[in-house]
């Protein structure tokens, strides 16, 4: 049973739902982790949308960028009266849930207070700093945001230049940004709204450079709101999208916090000067990993988004004829366009459950290093690299797809596909540039192959395992783990391919540096299918769990769109295995899958379960009533407030009149 149905819902959708083989509160259940959760997400939609004063006080695409940030300012304050009785207070999925709701994705002032200013007050500052900051944040008494990307340096950390100096005479660290490219730029929610920071900078003791390290530095003046002595901030301008959130620039001349605003859990400076090494080099990463954890589920939905609205509207959107002639057909009906969707459709399923699996995988890995081990953080930075770099550059494409899947209405701002291109997209920079995320990865398959070739295969983790394996014939009696086999020889050959290609470049002579960038593309390509394969997996894993029958049936349908679909588009990878018969097999199976899919395609986004508030798209409301709401939705545009604009009256009627003979 589809949950969406309901009386004055276009016919064309409603016919839609009822075609659907299975219940979407149950799929729902099992995207989101349990009823439980899911559950919650549905009621805390339907609370908020009993509130007036959450609702939008107009359409998103009609704000100024000023609008935008004072609306996500005004529901940011009702929402912190409200939140304790609207959700658990301890549950980050849900503060971030019902941001999103309320907010939008556009980003808001408190975006980055939860996800990056919190977190590492939680696991890097000491029980003291935490008792200090931690339940200031939380009540939010004060505003944090995450400054450690520069101007001139943001992929390579160890160029930073900020510096925190110790000053032993006064316990203080003395802050400063030495020249223009040492300029803090980009951190969300530091241009206007953000009175504290975490600051990333050099930690210098006795002359000595121990490298980036991160610092409580209070920004503003907790009553007035004006920069501190000392600081320079502002907000660094428009950007694609995302323009709700005020990022902005931050510098610093001899600004001086007490030694106590280190976060000193695992580095740190004693007040004779003395430096404690923390357990592992790069624990100070840990915030990134921390986000980058949960980007596949975060890109996972903002593809959910995008198909909802796109499938939604193919099922209402009626173009040209197949048979009958005496009815157009609905869109989604071209092989054209379940070719289009449905594979993203798919992948947005294998991102979230994959994205779930990562969550789970950090939320461990923090456990362990709380407990003193760290031997699992390189593991999860390669995975975590790879999957951050290959979602959100399959997410912006499949987001793309869908809005040219919704034609010329898709373009349109009511659409609201593009705002979702925009945000999802900056997840390709941010959080570690895609192509040098691949290549964080590509050095831990080079060392993995290195270690096989070393003769110690049996060191390998279960993740890299099959780097080893020689398989060269495959029984195309094919079900998913024999599309899973033909994923890993893909990958094992590219990542063989790539590794002897930088050590023949070494062996000639090149230095290590110049060998590892000549071979860089091969590099990324491995990291790629190495990655796709782990989705891949992930996914066969999860349907396996399954437990509900007519859940497991359509997911199975989905699954094997993807793994065909996967398989098609690693062709030329895959020639050395496949013959062209077993290709076309292939080819012919993604096109059955395509047809299998088609009547559950509708109930499969509602299992996503979007609100319309959430959405904020004409085009994909739950209603299916789309045109006379896109006629609306024109007419409130401001432009529409006058027939005649300034813009004529001024310029064009006296250009038309001065022409006229
Ligand atoms: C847009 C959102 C819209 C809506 C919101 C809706 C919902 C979401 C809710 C919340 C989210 C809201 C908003 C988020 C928006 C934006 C947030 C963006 C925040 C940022 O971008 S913060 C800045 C991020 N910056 C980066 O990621 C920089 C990338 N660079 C690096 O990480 C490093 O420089 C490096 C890893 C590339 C290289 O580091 P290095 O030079 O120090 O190291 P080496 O390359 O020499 O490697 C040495 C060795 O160390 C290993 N290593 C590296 N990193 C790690 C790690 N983290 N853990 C473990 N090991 C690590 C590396 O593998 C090497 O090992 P080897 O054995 O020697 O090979
Ligand atoms: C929406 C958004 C929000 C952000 N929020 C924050 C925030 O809250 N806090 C914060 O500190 N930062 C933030 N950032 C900054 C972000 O983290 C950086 O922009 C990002 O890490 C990329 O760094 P860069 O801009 O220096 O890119 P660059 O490194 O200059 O990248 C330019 C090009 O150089 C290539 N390149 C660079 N190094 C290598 C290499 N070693 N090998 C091969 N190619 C290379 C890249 O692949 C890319 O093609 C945000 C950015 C965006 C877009």
């Amino acid at each position: 049973m589809n949950q969406s149905i309901k009386p004055g819902d276009n016919p064309d959708l409603t016919e839609e739902r009822l075609s659907g083989t299975f219940d979407t509160n149950s799929m729902a259940a099992v995207i989101y982790g349990s009823d439980k959760l899911a559950q919650r997400r549905r009621e805390i939609s339907e609370a908020v949308s009993r509130i007036p004063e959450l609702q939008d006080s107009k359409p998103c695409p009609f704000m100024t960028r000023e609008e935008k940030i004072l609306e996500g300012s005004r529901k940011s304050a009702i929402l912190n009266r409200l939140l304790p009785g609207l959700i658990d207070l301890d549950s980050f999925e849900e503060t971030v849930f019902i941001h999103q709701e309320v907010i939008g994705i556009e980003g808001h002032p408190l975006a980055l207070h939860e996800s990056l200013f919190i977190p590492p007050i939680a696991t890097q500052g000491t029980d003291e700093q935490q008792k200090k900051w931690l339940g200031r944040a939380q009540r939010r008494e004060i505003i944090g945001c995450y400054a450690q990307t520069e101007l001139g340096h943001g992929s390579n950390l160890r160029a930073l230049e900020t510096t925190a100096t110790f000053d032993i005479s006064s316990q203080e660290f003395i802050l400063n940004s030495p020249t223009i490219t040492s300029l803090k730029w980009w951190p969300g929610a530091l241009g206007k709204s953000a009175n504290w920071s975490i600051v990333i900078a050099n930690l210098i003791v006795h002359d000595k450079n121990h490298g980036p390290h991160p610092f409580m530095v209070q920004l503003r003046d907790e009553k007035s709101h004006e920069p501190l002595p000392g600081i320079t901030v502002g907000d660094i301008g428009p950007k694609m999208a995302f323009n709700g959130a005020d990022n902005g620039f931050l510098g610093f001349e001899n600004y001086r916090i007490p030694r106590e605003n280190m976060l000193m859990r695992h580095s740190k400076v004693t007040p004779d000067g003395g430096y404690i090494r923390p357990p592992h080099a790069k624990i100070g990463y840990s915030g990134m990993v921390r986000v980058r954890s949960r980007m596949a589920a975060e890109q996972g939905l903002f593809l959910a988004h995008a198909l909802t609205i796109a499938v939604r509207y193919s099922a209402i959107r009626r173009q040209g004829y197949l048979e009958d002639r005496s009815r157009e057909v609905k869109v989604l009906d071209y092989q054209t366009q379940q070719h289009r969707l449905f594979p993203s459709i798919a992948r947005a399923y294998a991102f979230i459950f994959c994205g779930f699996e990562t969550i789970r995988l950090y939320d461990q890995l923090l456990i362990d290093v709380q407990n003193g081990n760290t031997s699992g953080m390189a593991d999860l930075h390669a995975l975590t690299s790879g999957l951050k770099s290959v979602v959100t550059h399959q997410t912006g494409e499949g987001i793309e797809q869908a809005r040219m899947a919704c034609g010329g209405h898709g373009y349109s701002m009511a659409s609201y596909i593009s705002e979702i291109y925009g945000v999802a997209i900056g997840g390709c920079t941010y959080e570690g540039e895609n192509m040098v995320m691949l290549l964080q990865l590509a050095r831990y398959l080079v060392k993995s192959i290195e270690m096989i070739q070393n003769g110690k295969s049996k060191n390998l983790g279960p993740m890299v395992a099959y780097l080893a394996a020689n398989e060269s014939e495959i029984d195309l009696n094919l079900g998913p783990n024999e599309y899973l086999k033909v994923f890993q020889y893909a990958a094992r050959s590219q990542a063989w391919r790539a590794t002897e290609k930088f050590q023949k470049l070494r062996n000639s002579g090149m230095s290590k540096e110049q060998a590892w960038n000549q071979a860089s593309v091969e590099l990324t390509r491995a990291s790629r299918l190495h990655t796709r394969l782990y989705i891949m997996s992930t996914f066969i894993n999860h349907v396996g769990s399954v437990v509900d029958q007519k859940i497991k049936k359509v997911l199975i349908d989905l699954l094997n769109v993807h793994i065909t679909y996967e398989v098609m588009d690693i062709g030329i990878y895959v020639q050395g295995l496949l013959s062209s018969d077993q290709m076309d097999l292939i080819r012919n199976q993604l096109y059955v899958s395509l047809e299998t899919i088609r009547p559950n395609a509708v109930s499969l986004v509602d299992s996503f379960q979007i609100s319309d508030m959430q959405l904020r798209s004409v085009l994909g409301r739950r209603d299916g009533n789309v045109y006379e709401n896109l006629f609306k939705w024109a007419k409130s545009c401001p432009l529409n407030d006058k027939d005649v604009l300034e813009s004529v009256t001024k310029y064009l009627k006296p250009m038309m009149d001065k022409s006229k003979l």
